[in-house]
């Protein structure tokens, strides 16, 4: 396990990361005395709540229609990298869990013990981070909490509004779009020639503000118009990702798996003939198709049965439409096993590294010409059941001060056009681009 105030590299010593959220480095936590209690928190918003990033207090977020967790504080924190990472985290998260001191009041998933992480995409630096709020909030259905974590019980009136980025202006990030046409070309001559079937290849845009983005401020309207996404926020790195690599709830498991992507053009006929168009695509279900596999066969040795629809639904966000598969199955390991792990065993899926799988992640750390960092990693939290949700981080950006860099990526498989590529990636982008604005 990463100890204090060191990151592991392949035996090389890493300098700490001082964190834009203003999370620390690792931390040794003695037993965390943990408090849940029902709150009404009648109809405030949750991301209301969120204290000012400015007063250090590295707000966490996730939310899908209001619902879901936010948080502030740092009671504990584990920074790691490299292979070892999920493994690292779990080991430490257990050790943690299992020293706390326990009053939950409440008894839901989601309450008691929680940390929330995010994990880089590639092992290769791989930095990782879970951490433990010390006051959490939580919502499900009518039931509303509070839970602390070595502190008092907090405010829960609203905080100031959070002020609009100021002065925003966007920049290529790793490639510019014709050069990276030509290495998604590149990969679909790979393809041709028989290489590998699928890769998904990414790229970066770097908006520039002229002062420090309040993550709030894209967070409320990633929230507002992708409602049916997941929001997140944790450790600098948020976004509204339509995409869950696994949820675990009391024994069960379902996973969403997108993959195979269509525009939006705004006009409701249009697009509805375009969902069709995509439902028949014997392009976009051969990558699906791929996805889908990738997830289900690393979910089986789990299982005790699954559900793994043979076709694919529509998914409508609002800026593209995606096939989607909900894949389901009882887990017979939850006693040894946790979402976290599971985390571990489905990443990196098809729909985000590509087929086969290890031949699509060297291909991408050879050509993409970026570091993904925690773009495309999993997301999300874990409670002290091992219970928890994991995305994909998705439709995301990684916040530094007045800098922020967005991410977005596309499956290329055989028939891939790079054009359409570069278009597809374009409208990946809007959720965060939009959201950066007034
Ligand atoms: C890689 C991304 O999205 C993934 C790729 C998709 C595709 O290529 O069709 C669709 C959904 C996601 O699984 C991204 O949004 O950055």
């Amino acid at each position: 396990m990463a100890s204090v105030g060191e990151r592991r590299d392949r035996g090389r010593r890493l300098p700490d990361v001082t964190s834009p959220a203003d999370i620390p480095a690792t931390t040794a936590p003695g037993p965390l005395v943990v408090r849940t209690t029902g709150v009404d928190l009648a109809g405030s918003s949750m991301l209301d709540l969120l204290p000012d990033p400015l007063t250090g207090q590295a707000p966490v977020t996730w939310l899908r229609r209001d619902e879901g967790l936010v948080g502030w504080g740092v009671a504990a924190v584990l920074r790691t990298s490299g292979t070892a990472r999920f493994r690292d985290a779990d080991k430490w998260w257990s050790e943690v869990s299992a020293r706390a001191e326990v009053h939950d009041a409440v008894n839901e998933p989601g309450t008691g013990l929680v940390a929330f992480g995010s994990f880089g995409f590639a092992d290769e630096p791989g930095s990782s981070v879970l951490v433990v709020p010390q006051v959490v909030v939580g919502r499900r259905g009518d039931r509303a909490w509070v839970t602390t974590v070595g502190a008092d019980l907090p405010d829960l009136t609203p905080a100031p509004a959070p002020a609009a980025p100021v002065g925003v202006t966007f920049a290529d990030g790793s490639l510019s779009g014709e050069h990276w046409m030509s290495v998604v070309a590149d990969a679909v001559a790979r393809i041709n020639a028989g290489e590998l079937e699928k890769v998904v290849l990414a790229r970066s845009l770097i908006a520039t503000a002229t002062e420090p983005v309040d993550v709030r401020w894209p967070l409320r309207q990633l929230a507002r118009d992708y409602s049916m996404c997941w929001t997140f926020n944790v450790d600098g790195l948020f976004g509204a990702t339509p995409e869950m690599l696994v949820r675990r709830e009391r024994g069960l498991v379902t996973s969403r798996v997108l993959a195979g992507t269509i525009r939006r053009t705004g006009d409701e006929e249009r697009d509805a003939a375009l969902a069709g168009t995509l439902a028949r695509s014997s392009k976009d279900l051969e990558e699906h198709e791929y996805a889908v596999r990738s997830v289900a066969d690393a979910l089986e040795p789990h299982c005790s049965s699954m559900n793994v629809p043979e076709v694919p639904f529509v998914l409508h966000l609002p800026n593209v439409m995606h096939l989607a598969t909900d894949v389901a199955g009882v887990v017979h390991d939850a006693a040894t096993v946790s979402s976290l792990q599971l985390a571990e065993a489905l990443h990196p899926s098809a729909a985000v590294g590509g087929t086969p799988t290890a031949r699509a992640v060297e291909l991408i750390a050879a050509i993409e010409g970026m570091d993904r960092g925690r773009y495309a990693g999993p997301v999300g939290w874990i409670d002290a059941a091992g219970d928890g949700e994991w995305g994909i981080a998705l439709r995301s950006a990684e916040i530094e001060g007045s800098t922020v860099r967005l991410f977005a990526g596309c499956g290329i498989v055989a028939d891939s056009d790079p054009e359409s590529e570069l278009a597809e990636s374009q409208a990946k982008l809007v959720p965060v681009r939009d959201a950066l604005s007034d």
